[in-house]
């Protein structure tokens, strides 16, 4: 098995599913797999590309994966295709770039009933980039809405792109497969390379198996990867001795080398993804090639937040579970934080807001800990009087205000769709968040609305808004547009008088006054009344820009039991007790776990 040959340059065919998500890319991987008998029936579980529990559960695609498959043409020749899934969130747009570079072609997958979305069309203009011939496939014509002849009539006004040939398919009921299974061997073309020149292969992706270690997902272009080859990565400067190469065929094969076209996985036993960035170039390293593939990128995270078990016991499970997570997500950055309110926690770098939930759902659900995040913010460039610039990601760490000279802050690019009808709630939400309008459009009853928005105003619950705003009908992609000056300040929330740091944020002046009030009005509902009246205040440095104040009461709790059962009294103290364990100090005042909680948890103010 292990000696098997690279394959016939011509017989290859790279291509991705490109969809708005729940446009059917799954269902769709899963029937071509089925009908090139990757998989007999029995084997084949529901969506076998997106294979973490998560994904399954949210139905979302996370990691990039990549299937070969055999397929026997109607010109009776035997083909190779590689079906490469993609993930189809922003916030994973740097892989699916790099899976995009691997192919030549792209399935494009469109709802019928649905139409084009705001990531249909992110996605094909970075196919298009990429040079890829694009397949339409109109998936899901079973459906009594489909309306096929409207969305080629779409696909065309929309993205320019010709869709007379648009293949008609049904990935659930099984229809058109063999039709998109033709389009794939004649209309994408196949892969170009030379096998006599020095190994140059693109690390597509990487993730850590428990069995495996770290196994690389590459595309050769150039040369052949072998078996026991010592490989060079350029961009990470180091060695490694390849101990498997092979395929997924979904099931795992292994093979004696990788030509020309092909894509393939690698294990060299390295023991940390971190070690094997997504989009380096892989070489031989006895003779190099001399000059690696273009477009490296080290991605960046873009959104902060502390995470904080809720139980301080748990501080120590919380810091190994993160540790197994970042062996597997080299995306993803923290570094130890102490709040006085939440003890000790970790201030975690995310891709975006998705990619923070994903994190925060695994260490929840894979690892069973209960976790306090505080809210999301940006990453500031803070411009300092005497030159120096900072980058900020918690807003503890602001410096003095008058050493202050401007803040930058991230500003993006949103496309949002929307039928017609929601168009004026949706134009309202971004005018609310400091957007700038600069394109609106009108495609069969669904307006396209592009706006620049500064980010910090996006990752509270943007998203959420516009969902509940337009009943689910309205769909979002971005990208970033570099930072802009901002009117930022800090604003504090001292409850008697003491700061209580994990409710810190940067907010624009402009919206600092509502959001302290919120903030204010929230804790007074939250924090029980004490012997002594409590004031509440938001602040920007020393000014006070909201007030509340608690009134004080006497807190008996035996006052109930009229003296005589003495046993549900101590029943009664007892309880209280415990619940004075969840309670933090603040000065004279005991704030209790679940006031941050709740505090936090309320998004935009
Ligand atoms: N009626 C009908 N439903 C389909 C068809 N193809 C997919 N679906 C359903 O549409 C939903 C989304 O399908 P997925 O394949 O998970 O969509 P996806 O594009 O992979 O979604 P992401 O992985 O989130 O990007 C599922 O409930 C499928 O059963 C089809 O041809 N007809």
């Amino acid at each position: 098995m292990a000696s098997l040959p690279s394959t016939d340059i011509s017989r290859i065919r790279n291509f991705s599913i490109i969809a708005h998500i729940d446009h059917g890319k799954s269902t769709l991987a899963d029937r071509l797999i089925q009908a090139t008998g990757g998989l007999t029936a029995r084997e084949m579980s529901e969506q076998v590309l997106d294979n973490m529990e998560i994904e399954k559960e949210r139905g979302i695609t996370i990691k990039a994966q990549t299937v070969r498959l055999d397929y026997r043409a109607q010109d009776g020749l035997d083909y190779v295709l590689n079906l490469m899934d993609t993930p189809g969130h922003v916030d994973f747009a740097y892989e699916v770039s790099r899976s995009l570079a691997a192919c030549e072609g792209a399935l494009l997958v469109v709802d019928a009933a649905q139409g084009v979305e705001a990531q249909t069309l992110a996605n094909v203009y970075q196919s298009i980039e990429h040079d890829h011939e694009i397949v339409p496939v109109i998936n899901k014509i079973d459906l009594p809405s489909a309306e096929p002849e409207r969305v080629k009539a779409q696909i065309e006004e929309v993205i320019g792109l010709d869709a007379s040939n648009a293949v008609l398919a049904s990935a659930k009921s099984g229809i058109g497969i063999g039709d998109v299974l033709e389009a794939i061997v004649t209309r994408i073309p196949a892969p170009k390379g030379d096998a006599t020149a020095p190994l140059k292969a693109m690390l597509v992706d990487s993730w850590y198996d428990a069995y495996l270690g770290v196994v690389i997902l590459v595309r050769i272009i150039d040369g052949v990867l072998k078996k026991g080859m010592q490989i060079k990565f350029m961009a990470g400067d180091s060695v490694h001795l390849t101990d498997r190469v092979g395929a997924f065929r979904p099931k795992i094969e292994q093979r004696g080398e990788l030509g020309p076209g092909e894509i393939g996985f690698i294990t060299a036993q390295i023991k940390e993804v971190a070690q094997a960035r997504v989009g380096d170039t892989i070489t031989d390293a006895k003779r190099p090639a001399n000059a690696a593939l273009p477009g490296f990128k080290e991605v960046q995270p873009v959104v902060f937040c502390g995470l904080f078990p809720t139980d301080a016991a748990d501080f120590e499970k919380l810091r190994e579970s993160i540790y197994k997570l970042k062996l597997n997500d080299a995306s993803f950055s923290f570094e130890m934080e102490t709040s006085a309110a939440l003890g000790f926690g970790f201030r975690c770098g995310f891709l975006g807001l998705l990619h923070l939930e994903i994190i925060q759902e695994r260490l929840s659900r894979e690892y069973d800990l209960d976790l306090i995040t505080t809210a999301p913010s940006v990453v500031y460039e803070v411009h300092l009087n005497n030159g120096e610039m900072l980058e900020l990601h918690n807003p503890a760490d602001m410096p003095d205000p008058v050493a202050i000279d401007h803040i930058k802050e991230p500003w993006i690019e949103a496309v949002i769709f929307v039928p017609d009808e929601y168009l004026g709630s949706v134009l309202k939400l971004c005018q609310d968040r400091r957007g700038i309008q600069k394109n609106l459009t009108y495609v069969g009853g669904r307006a396209q609305l592009t706006y620049e928005l500064p980010l910090n105003e996006v990752v509270f619950d943007f998203y959420d808004r516009l969902k509940s705003i337009s009943r689910g009908y309205a769909s979002f992609d971005y990208h970033q547009i570099g930072h802009r000056e901002g009117d930022l300040v800090k604003m504090t929330v001292l409850v008697n008088s003491e700061l209580v740091d994990a409710l810190s944020m940067i907010v624009h002046r402009d919206a600092a006054e509502a959001r302290g009030r919120h903030m204010c009005e929230r804790m007074k509902d939250l924090i029980p009344r004490h012997l002594f009246k409590i004031p509440i205040q938001a602040a920007i440095g020393g000014r006070v820009i909201a007030r509340e104040t608690i009134a004080a009461l006497r807190k008996d709790v035996t006052a109930k039991c009229y003296g005589g059962d003495i046993s549900r009294k101590r029943k009664l103290l007892d309880k209280q007790k415990e619940g004075k364990k969840r309670m933090r100090q603040y000065g004279s005042v005991e704030i209790p776990q679940e006031a941050f909680i709740a505090a936090l948890r309320m998004g935009d103010a």
